[in-house]
Order: C-alpha cells, then sequence, then structure tokens
C-alpha cells in the first residue's frame, strides 16, 4: 500500500474499516447535508494572497488561551462515542493531544469517564517528562464539553468531576437543544454494539434507564411515529435528557455555579456573539456542528469576519480586549485551518479528522492526523510569510464570492 501523505488518505482507510452504523454517525450531516458539503466547498473558495521574501526559516504555531500555551491553534473538537472508532476510545485520543502538545476537549457522550480520561493524560504526560520529550506547549490544557441535562443535579455533578479530575474550561453546546434529523441514522436504527456504553453515567439513575445501560438490548427500542418518537436510541435519549429550555440565563446559572472559564460552542450569528460577550462567556466556538444540526446554515468561515467585529465591538464597550473565537466544521487541511484564522479566528478545532486517525491506528493515528494538519499549516504560513500564528490576518486572503470583491470587479 501507498504511504500516508494527507488527513484524505487516513479518511479513505477509515471509510474501508468502519461498519456502515458506525459509519454513519460519524461521517454524515443532518437532513439533504447541505451545510455538511458546504463546510468542504467553502474553504476551497477562499484564495491565499502569499507575501515574499520575509524571513520563514522559523515558523512559531504556538498558541495561548486562557492563559495556557498550545503546541499549535489545532485543536481536538469534542466528539461523543469515541469506542465506536477503536477499542481505546477517548483513551487513545487524549494520550495522542498530550504527545502533541495539542488542546483536548472530552464530550459529555463519551464512552470513557472522565475520570479515566483525565488519569490517561496525566499518566501520558509523565511518561513524556521521564523520556526527556518536551512538547512545545505547557502540560493540561483539557476542556471538558457540556449538554446541560433536564435534570440539573446531573450537569453540577458533571461539572464537580471535570473541575476534580483538572479540566480547565467548560465548552457548554448551545446548538443541539434537540438532536438535528440525522438520516442515516434513523434509517440504520443508529445503536452501540452491546458492549459499549457512556462513561459517564453510571451513576445517575435516571440516565442509566433512559440510556439503556441496564442491559436492556439498545437497538430493540421500537420505532415510534416519526412526531412521536425520533427513532433511534440516541435521538431519543437526546430528546429525554437534554434540555431544550436553555436560555442566556442559565449562561448566568453556570457562571454562578463554576470558576472554569466558559466557552458557547455553536454560535453563528454576529447577534449571539454580542450576546455571548454581554452575558461575560471566556470564548465562543463559531460552529455548525459539523453539519449534524440545523442543515442549511452557512459554513462557518463564511460568518467568521462578521463574529469577529461584533466580538471586538462588543468586548471594547466592555473595555476588555475580545474573548478568544475558536471555529470549527470541514477542516481537513493546515491550510483550511490558515484560513479560517486569517478570517478572524484565534484558534480552530477538528472532529472528523480525529476520527479518521483514531479508526485508523487508534493512538499513533491521532498522532499522524495532528502532525500531518500541524506540518500543512506550518507550510501554508511559510508559504505565505508568516512565522507566528498572531501575523496571520484577512489580508492573506481572498473570498471570490463576497460582496467585497465582487463590488472591487
Ligand atoms: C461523530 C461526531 C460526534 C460529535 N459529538 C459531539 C459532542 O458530543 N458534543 C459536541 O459539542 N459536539 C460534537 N460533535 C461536533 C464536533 O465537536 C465539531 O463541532 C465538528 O465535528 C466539527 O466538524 P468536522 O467534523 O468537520 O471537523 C460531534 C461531531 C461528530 C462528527
Ligand atoms: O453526534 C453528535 O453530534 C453529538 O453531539 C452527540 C450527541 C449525543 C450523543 C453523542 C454525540
Amino acid at each position: 500500500m501507498s504511504r500516508i501523505a494527507c488527513v484524505k488518505d487516513i479518511e479513505e482507510i477509515a471509510i474501508r474499516k468502519l461498519d456502515k452504523n458506525a459509519l454513519d454517525f460519524y461521517y454524515t450531516g443532518a437532513q439533504d447535508q447541505l451545510t455538511l458539503a458546504n463546510n468542504r466547498t467553502c474553504y476551497d473558495r477562499y484564495k491565499l494572497l502569499p507575501r515574499v521574501l520575509r524571513d520563514v526559516s522559523k515558523v512559531d504555531l504556538s498558541i495561548t488561551l486562557f492563559g495556557h500555551k498550545f503546541a499549535s491553534p489545532i485543536l481536538v473538537a469534542p466528539t461523543g462515542l469515541q469506542k465506536l472508532a477503536h477499542s481505546d476510545g477517548e483513551l487513545a485520543t487524549v494520550r495522542a493531544a498530550v504527545r502533541k502538545g495539542a488542546g483536548y476537549t472530552l464530550s459529555t457522550m463519551s464512552t470513557t469517564s472522565i475520570e479515566d480520561v483525565a488519569s490517561a493524560a496525566l499518566k501520558a504526560e509523565k511518561a513524556l517528562s521521564s523520556k526527556g520529550q518536551t512538547i512545545d506547549g505547557d502540560k493540561g490544557g483539557r476542556w471538558y464539553q457540556l449538554y446541560v441535562f433536564k435534570d440539573r443535579s446531573v450537569s453540577l455533578d458533571l461539572i464537580r468531576r471535570a473541575e476534580a479530575a483538572g479540566f480547565e474550561a467548560l465548552v457548554i453546546t448551545v446548538d443541539a437543544p434537540i438532536l438535528g434529523n440525522r438520516l442515516a441514522n434513523k434509517r440504520n436504527s443508529f445503536t452501540l454494539p452491546s458492549h459499549m456504553e457512556f462513561g459517564n453515567f453510571k451513576s445517575y439513575a435516571k440516565l442509566v434507564a433512559s440510556s439503556n445501560l441496564a442491559g436492556v438490548e439498545k437497538g430493540s427500542i421500537a420505532q415510534g411515529t416519526a412526531e412521536a418518537d425520533p427513532g433511534y436510541w440516541l435521538a431519543r435519549f437526546s430528546k429525554d435528557q437534554l434540555d431544550p429550555s436553555l436560555t442566556w440565563k442559565d449562561i448566568e446559572w453556570l457562571k454562578e455555579n463554576t470558576k472554569l472559564p466558559i466557552l458557547l460552542k455553536g454560535i453563528l450569528t454576529h447577534e449571539d456573539a454580542r450576546l455571548a460577550v454581554y452575558y461575560g462567556v471566556d470564548g465562543i466556538i463559531v460552529s455548525n456542528h459539523g453539519g449534524r444540526q440545523l442543515d442549511g446554515v452557512p459554513a462557518t468561515i463564511d460568518v467568521l469576519s462578521e463574529i469577529s467585529v461584533a466580538v471586538r465591538e462588543a468586548s471594547a464597550q466592555k473595555n476588555k480586549k475580545p474573548i478568544p473565537i475558536i471555529a470549527d466544521g470541514g477542516i481537513m487541511r493546515g491550510s483550511d485551518a490558515f484560513k479560517a484564522i486569517a478570517m478572524g479566528a484565534d484558534a480552530v478545532m477538528i472532529g472528523r479528522a480525529v476520527l479518521w486517525g483514531l479508526v485508523y491506528d487508534g493512538e499513533n493515528g491521532v498522532c499522524t492526523v495532528l502532525d500531518i494538519l500541524n506540518e500543512e499549516l506550518r507550510l501554508s504560513m511559510a508559504l505565505s510569510g508568516c512565522s507566528r500564528i498572531s501575523e496571520i490576518d484577512s489580508s492573506y486572503v481572498l473570498d471570490q464570492s463576497s460582496e467585497i470583491f465582487l463590488s472591487k470587479l
């Protein structure tokens, strides 16, 4: 077999390896998958405008967020059910993130517990130090993604556990009050194999019953009518347990209940970006959930520049520095990350790319994905004349379909 040269090569192998139930869960988007497709094609529309004759003999990828130095602005997005990809699941991913100094966010919907992920990460950090290996970033840098449950005591307990386990920020996902309309998962009656389960809910009786961890075959839930019953295990669990009544008031409640920085994941408009600053959150993740929630929303790169203006203005009104903006969706190349940063992101997250690495070769596969994307980003920077992430701005990209561009013609 020929050697792996890019993340697409790894994706192809992963597609061949996974069964239909798991592949469709990872790969597909909601409804007509318009946003999923757009997430990819939009990057291709932005052209790079390189500057030359600048010293690029040293290119520094590192960034600092919330006082923490990361080796690269490419962070690992929270994705649920990672044991479907590899038997080591979340443990493999977090170990890879440690080895590469990459930011890592653990999903509420993990197949491994918060505590086991934290202890694997600490062990991996110790192993690196004892080998005398250094990474270009600080230790730690792990965040916890929270879905807010109807039973608020569960959410509070998850926060306490994440804090106790050393997670350093909370990522509140706000674009999934209800799970998106995922047709492939419906058709497949998507389910977890019986030997897998959620990693965090064992002590919450209601969640155990509702997720059928108590031994009932997960796939055997009767198919209801489309309206009354979302039709498959995960959609039903989400409908029963996640709180669709969440509002900005609850962000205040969360702030009262933790000292950790809070990021909102799933912001797509400048109005909500302003509200996020107004309500005092510490960062936003501009995301369409990888095209898995509301189909038909724009690709994140297309809304980044107006959101970054809004964040700057709203933060200035409070006499504060702009809060960090992270973007995700469709990033499969280091040059995609470069473009997102140019359009206003401070960092980016990768979801599926990590999952493909995990399927391909567990921990080492995720390391390979991170290495490839970081090297591609380094190359984009060097060839564009940038030696630091902070130098990358909108002068390095051209959006050929934007009104500004068209009005210049
Ligand atoms: C299989 C899968 C599971 C996901 N699970 C979660 C999750 O549990 N929580 C969450 O906030 N986002 C979740 N996401 C969304 C990702 O965090 C991220 O926004 C998205 O994957 C980015 O797009 P990309 O996959 O094109 O990189 C999931 C995405 C995928 C593909
Ligand atoms: O699939 C997802 O996108 C997601 O966010 C999720 C929700 C519930 C369980 C697992 C993943």
